[in-house]
């Protein structure tokens, strides 16, 4: 059993993990399907696409609807121009702000991991106050690959410069994408369980799960002390 020494780098994911931002992402689909005069897609069902990325929506959106596949660059492109600065209708889930701050204060050092491109990841991270809390924020376009490749969440950890004493980076998530990129990364997986999960809990390989940031600081620090 590894004591913690020195706080170890904490990384989050995004969406369905700090911020609900499913009515925003599902306002600025509906407005595009209205532009091609396809009916709307429901929260659920955008919500259910969420996880992968702005391409990966895009694919499943299509799939789902009587659009045509060669119009997914055009869909994508005018999608984004609603959703680098949609933020209306999003929200912080209960306590992140609090959670973040307690971390901080400790000594732990912050990152994010999203596969949100990194346009609108920095406009809601500013919008909510919150961005000066991270040292390091990898967008879904920040590198060629996108989670559950391991490569943005180890980009990540490595931009947190980790003391070399320090236990191993842990990544807080909610999806099956995260849990992925998790184990692919060979680091400890804290699952939020109010996000974008379509898996049971239990299928899912994780070091805790917890409903309520509030916990978040008391996890970390058992996670860290686990190593
Ligand atoms: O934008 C997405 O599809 C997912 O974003 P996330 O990685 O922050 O959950
Ligand atoms: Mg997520």
């Amino acid at each position: 059993m590894n004591i913690c020494f020195a706080p170890c780098p904490v990384v989050f994911d995004l969406d369905g993990t700090l911020i609900d931002s499913a009515p925003d992402i599902h306002a600025c689909v509906n407005a595009v399907l209205r532009l091609h005069e396809v009916p709307p897609l429901t929260l659920d069902q955008v919500r259910g696409f969420i996880g992968g990325g702005v391409d990966l929506l895009w694919r499943r959106v299509v799939a789902a609807t009587a659009l045509p596949v060669e119009a997914h660059r055009d869909l994508v492109a005018s999608f984004m121009t609603r959703y680098h600065d949609a933020t209306s209708l999003t929200r912080l889930y209960p306590h992140v702000a609090d959670a973040l701050g307690t971390l901080a204060d400790r000594g732990y050092p912050l990152g994010l991991c999203t596969n949100k491109p990194l346009g609108p990841t920095r406009v809601v991270l500013d919008h909510f106050g919150i961005a000066q809390l991270f040292r390091v924020v990898i967008g879904g376009d920040s590198l060629p690959q996108k989670k559950p490749d391991p490569a943005p969440l180890r980009a990540a950890v490595a931009g947190l410069g980790a003391h070399p004493d320090a236990p191993r980076a842990l990544y807080v998530g909610d999806s099956e994408f995260d849990e992925e990129c998790a184990r692919n990364a060979g680091l400890p997986f804290l699952l939020f369980t109010r996000g974008y999960r379509k898996t049971p809990i239990e299928q899912l390989q994780h070091q805790a799960s917890f409903d309520d940031f509030a916990r978040l600081p008391l996890l970390v620090e058992e996670a860290a002390a686990v190593g």
